[in-house]
């Protein structure tokens, strides 16, 4: 652990209400940026107050959370703003894999955010200095098979859906990931002015090299009121209005994609009935069409019960079956054997917390971990017994698209 401030004084922190800062993305600093971003709304940061490596485990959350509280605790703060992410912040990643290293919190120095027409500047002690350099294109970018090849992944495929046809689990979600590789460092600004641009509806991200646009909200958690959008089933987009409108019409009437909707529709019931006192999850879902592909989505909320911070419901939560599988313990073990790689923080919880357990936290899909000239990329989708290799391959490199496009432009 780092604690970069006050190690005899506490930390100062100190929030106030700044006017209309424009594009919040355009105060990043090139080194380190931390940013959670929808619809031009959100929080960036720079600079670190406090930075932590949590240890591998199933305690993890548990150590994260105590770690918070004695930042948190150590704070003199000063918060003429008083609302959700106003405050210090820690802005997190968790590896998918308890047993993965990788996963980091990190309290920035600064954090500029605005919500709802409202914007504010939360410093840690002195505002640390903004050098601002230009954003550079990475130029020309190639690319290399990840850990498996395509082949090599329709046939992990092929028998993960047989082991599902055996009767071994229910569901699985399988991934895979390509390198790029580019000619110059990749500054990671560019990425996320890219994929805040293209994929508004999503949550554009970067905690410690972890960069991204994922759909996928794990939980917001707003005082008591939390929030969650679940997808699972997938299409990728048409050529044509009409072409889109038939394929959204075939992945209503696919009974593979609904049931691979309803794992994790009942995975995230499941986690949330014991910890809130309402909880609305829809009978039927929505369609939500990206860019790239469209999704069955629903959303559900609830009402705590007690008052689990946010952190707290993510520990919960990970992995829905939106990204491990049913039974979650065999999903995981199936994931293990076959996948062939770490996922490091791809589809693991990443987003921030405030010092009130208050945040919000996604899943980390259409993603790739940045560093230096190179990015490794992640894409998966939910395995069925009857899932057809071509197809989900199909799927994958639709998704993949995402982080191309942030790379490429
Ligand atoms: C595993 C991924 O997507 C998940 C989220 C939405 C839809 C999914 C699907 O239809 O397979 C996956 O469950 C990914 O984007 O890498």
């Amino acid at each position: 652990m780092s604690v970069a401030l006050g190690t005899t004084r506490p930390l100062p922190v100190r929030t106030t209400p700044v006017g209309d800062p424009g594009d919040l993305l355009a105060s990043l600093p090139r080194t380190a940026p931390y940013a959670w971003i929808r619809h031009g709304e959100g929080l960036v940061g720079w600079g670190e107050a406090a930075r932590v490596a949590v240890p591998p485990g199933p305690g993890r959350f548990a150590w994260a959370r105590q770690w918070l509280a004695g930042v948190f605790g150590y704070a003199h703060v000063d918060d003429a703003v008083r609302t959700p992410g106003s405050g210090p912040v820690a802005f997190g990643s968790f590896t998918f894999d308890e047993d993965a290293e990788g996963s980091v919190l990190v309290v920035p120095q600064a954090v500029l955010a605005r919500r709802d027409g409202h914007a504010w500047l939360t410093t840690i002690g002195e505002a640390p200095l903004q050098t601002f350099s230009p954003v550079r294109d990475p130029g020309r970018i190639s690319y290399g098979d990840g850990s498996l090849s395509a082949p090599q992944w329709e046939h992990v495929v092929a028998r993960a859906a047989q082991r599902i046809r055996d009767g071994e689990l229910e569901k699985v979600v399988l991934a895979r990931d390509l390198v790029a590789t580019a000619e110059r460092p990749i500054d990671v600004r560019l990425l996320l002015a890219r994929l805040a641009g293209r994929y508004p509806e999503c949550y554009t991200f970067s905690v410690a090299g972890l960069v991204g646009a994922t759909p996928e909200l794990l939980i917001r958690r707003t005082g008591q009121e939390i929030e969650s959008l679940v997808l699972a089933g997938t299409t990728p987009r048409g050529i044509s209005a009409a072409d889109d409108l038939a394929r959204g019409a075939a992945l209503f009437a696919s009974t593979k994609d609904r049931s691979e909707h309803e794992c994790a529709i009942a995975s995230v019931r499941q986690t949330l009935a014991p910890l809130c006192s309402s909880l609305t999850t829809p009978d039927e879902p929505e369609l939500l069409m990206l860019p790239n592909v469209q999704h069955l989505a629903s959303h559900v909320s609830g009402r705590l019960a007690d008052g689990a911070s946010v952190l707290d419901v993510v520990a919960a939560m990970h992995p829905t079956a939106a990204v491990g599988g049913t039974p979650t313990d065999i999903a995981i073990k199936v994931i293990r054997e076959l996948e062939g790689m770490d996922r490091a923080g791809y589809a693991g919880p990443v987003g921030w917390i405030d010092a009130h357990g208050d945040g919000e936290w996604g899943i980390a899909l259409r993603s790739g971990l940045i560093q230096g000239r190179r990015a490794r990329l992640f894409a998966g989708g939910g395995i069925m017994g009857d899932s057809d290799p071509a197809a989900e391959l199909t799927e994958a490199q639709a998704k993949f698209r995402v982080m191309q496009y942030a790379l490429e432009g």
